[in-house]
């Protein structure tokens, strides 16, 4: 991807995640929306894959048909609220390799709490695909890239619902290498780091926590 910043304007995107946004949204009708929406911006995401060809018979003959070159793909999500994600990307891509960086934004410092990491093989190899929902400060997808790249991944993109200008420049500054694909790039941050208007804490509406 040559852009450093993806939005994905679908129609299909934009509607759902109206509707995820809405303040009395249930936590089944969020969950619900989220894989939707992840299955399209799976899609976006993943347009320009490298192909190759392969001889296969047809019930009427042979031809060489295109096939994804290379080694699996990578996804990498950063709980919980990756889990969201991940789901609707497994769906499209059920091949692919999973790892799980666990993060929490300590809400005082504001800065990413690490508590689980668990990485497929042979990163370097791989496309690796990194989702959360959530990139608000930018503290926690900075972090779980930083851990990724140091077991070797090379060729990363991050994918998240709604992104905050803050978080795409942090992001920029430190991993200008990694393009971002995200349904839409809010206003700000509120003083607590909330993405405005964004839609509240994403991990407690999909798990129906407080
Ligand atoms: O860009 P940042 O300022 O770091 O904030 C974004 C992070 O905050 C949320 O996770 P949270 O810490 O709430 O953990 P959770 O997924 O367990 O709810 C979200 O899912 C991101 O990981
Ligand atoms: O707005 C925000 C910011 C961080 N994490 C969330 O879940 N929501
Ligand atoms: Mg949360």
């Amino acid at each position: 991807m040559s852009e450093h910043l993806t939005v994905v304007k679908h129609p299909l995107v934009q509607h759902k995640l109206t509707l995820m946004r809405e303040k009395d949204t249930s936590t089944a009708s969020f969950r619900r929306l989220l894989r939707e929406i992840s299955l399209l911006l799976a899609y976006e995401i993943t347009a320009e894959l490298e192909l190759t060809s392969k001889n296969i018979e047809t019930p009427l003959c042979e031809m060489d048909a295109p096939i994804l070159a290379g080694k699996k793909l990578a996804l990498v999500s950063i709980l919980r609220a990756g889990n969201g994600l991940l789901d609707g990307v497994l769906e499209l891509i059920p091949a692919a390799r999973v790892g799980f960086v666990g993060l929490y934004r300590d809400p005082e410092t504001l800065q990413p709490v690490e508590y689980y990491c668990k990485l497929p093989g042979e990163l370097e190899d791989r496309l690796t695909i990194v989702v959360d929902p959530m990139l608000a400060t930018g503290n926690s997808s900075v972090a779980a890239i930083d851990l990724i790249k140091a077991k070797g991944a090379k060729n990363i993109r991050f994918m998240c619902l709604l992104a905050a200008p803050e978080g795409v420049a942090r992001m920029k500054e430190a991993h200008p290498d990694v393009p971002i694909v995200t349904a839409a790039l809010d206003e700000c941050l509120n003083e607590h780091a909330y993405i405005v208007p964004g839609l509240g804490d994403a991990g407690d509406r999909m798990f129906g926590t407080k």
